[in-house]
């Protein structure tokens, strides 16, 4: 395979693992010996807040009184797309019930965990949208319980567009609690004396590892870190565009890396040409969150055949992909690692962040090898159940006592011999050879 490299980065999502997984180590086991006091400091420290943590109905209500009825508007309109979409995902998961040979009755059940925890992320940005994305996914899931933290703003309070994105899409508690902080009170039921099933939601690279580390005391929706984008376009793609889609993302923060991955040198020198110029026209905090995401993360890659080209994109993994190019079935047939793929120029990756249905918590750091994205069935559990007729022991329970003896467990195979004995009366049967005392 011929690659080349009009831009290489000297840094890749992984970079700053470490330093992040330090630091949440030893927030973690300090927050484990002393509870809420911990928090408190650390929400004082880093996030220079020292108000109430759960925000009462009359703290919510007074907060969110004055947002102008267009805003509103918006953010309901936006609760909405996301939430048909995940009841659409939640009736494409069924329950059934099989008869299996031998006479054994099975099934699945589909049921939502009990306690939720949901993030949305407010550092750099006031991350309205992902206050929806989790909770109203987590209510299309069925969840009774959903408690939402979002930190404090800038050193103010909670953002009331986020605060009114939680309500809306139906969050019953809402704390103002940011980063590793708010993780671990969700998980370990902190202030609200509930511990959630599940924590979801994006972050940095603390909220991201916190939750990496909490897996298995709690569920997760995916390792949600700092957000990339990889851009796949050939020649009949608009370097425009393809540009203002690199840049668009590359605002994220200074981890965020920007991959263009091309068949067309022409259209890979002039995105490289345009890309720096966009960010110079950024806004203060956005310019200078690009100017290092694209310095530090930015690559540009040409390659000869549209094959090579999902080769690479397949192992980059992006959390966002899109497709600038012709014959979109042909990629949408063939790309196979990417957290959500927005095919043609028409779908950026914006509108998918902000409203367009599909959820924007995606998995980033190369997870979406192995996972999608935050959907209903990350509240799910999916359940068997079974259930024997007399009649259906006699053939399971001998071959159960069988490959039980096999294993060399007798124990298990007992089981079996007594329902055999006990239903069959006087029958014998091949039930392997016994190991006594
Ligand atoms: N993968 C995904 O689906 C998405 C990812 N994102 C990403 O979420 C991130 C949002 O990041 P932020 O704006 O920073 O908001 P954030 O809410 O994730 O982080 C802010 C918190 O970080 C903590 N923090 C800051 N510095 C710290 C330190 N040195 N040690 C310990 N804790 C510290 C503070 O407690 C603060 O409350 C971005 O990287 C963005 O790209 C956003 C949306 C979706
Ligand atoms: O990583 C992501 O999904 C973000 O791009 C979502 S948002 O732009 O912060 O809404
Ligand atoms: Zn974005």
């Amino acid at each position: 395979m011929t690659i080349e490299y009009l831009k290489k980065a000297d840094k890749t999502p992984e970079t700053e693992t470490g330093t992040a997984r330090a630091v949440v180590d030893e927030m973690l086991t300090d927050i484990r010996a002393r509870g809420e006091a911990a928090v408190r400091e650390y929400a004082s420290k880093l996030d220079k807040w020292t108000g109430e943590i759960v925000m009462s109905d009359a703290q919510i209500n007074q907060a969110t009184r004055d947002i102008p009825v267009s805003i509103k508007k918006d953010i309901e309109f936006a609760v909405r797309q996301v939430y048909d979409f995940a009841v659409r995902q939640r009736e494409s998961i069924e329950e059934f019930s099989v008869a299996l040979p031998g006479g054994v009755t099975a099934g699945q059940r589909v049921l939502p965990v009990n306690v939720v925890g949901c993030y949305a992320p407010a550092g750099r940005y006031a991350h309205i949208a992902s206050a929806y994305m989790g909770v109203a996914t987590a209510k299309a899931a069925g969840v009774k319980n959903i408690i939402a933290c979002s930190s404090p703003f800038r050193g103010g309070a909670m953002h009331p567009y986020v605060l009114y994105a939680f309500r809306t899409a139906g969050a019953d508690t809402i704390m103002t609690l940011g980063g590793v902080q708010a993780i671990a009170s969700m998980a370990f039921g902190l202030f609200t004396g509930t511990a959630a099933d599940v924590v979801v939601g994006p972050g940095n690279k603390f909220v991201a590892e916190a939750k990496r580390s909490l897996f298995g005391q709690v569920g997760i929706d995916v390792f949600a870190g700092p957000s990339e984008v990889a851009v796949i376009a050939d020649e009949t793609a608009d370097p425009e565009i393809v540009a203002s889609d690199l840049v668009g993302q590359a605002e994220h923060g200074h981890e965020s890396p920007a991959w263009l991955f091309t068949t067309s040198r022409v259209l890979a020198q002039k995105v490289a040409e345009r890309i720096p110029q966009l960010i110079e026209q950024l806004p203060g905090i956005a310019r200078e969150a690009a100017t290092a995401a694209w310095r530090d993360y930015g690559e540009i890659i040409i390659c000869d055949t549209r094959e090579e080209v999902v080769e690479v994109s397949d192992r980059y993994a992006s959390e966002h992909l899109e497709v600038q190019a012709r014959d979109l079935d042909w990629w949408l047939e063939r790309l196979t690692c990417y957290g959500s793929l927005f095919l043609g120029e028409e779908s950026t990756v914006a509108f998918g962040d902000k409203c367009s249905g599909p959820n924007h918590v995606l998995p980033t750091k190369g997870a979406a090898r192995y996972s999608g994205g935050l959907s209903v069935h990350k509240f799910m559990k999916t359940l068997t159940w079974q259930r024997m007729s007399k009649d259906a022991v006699r053939q399971i329970g001998q071959v159960t006592a069988r490959i039980s003896r096999l294993e060399g467990m007798e124990a298990h195979a007992r089981t079996a011999d007594d329902r055999l004995a006990k239903y069959f009366p006087g029958e014998t049967f091949d039930a392997g050879e016994a190991v006594t005392v």
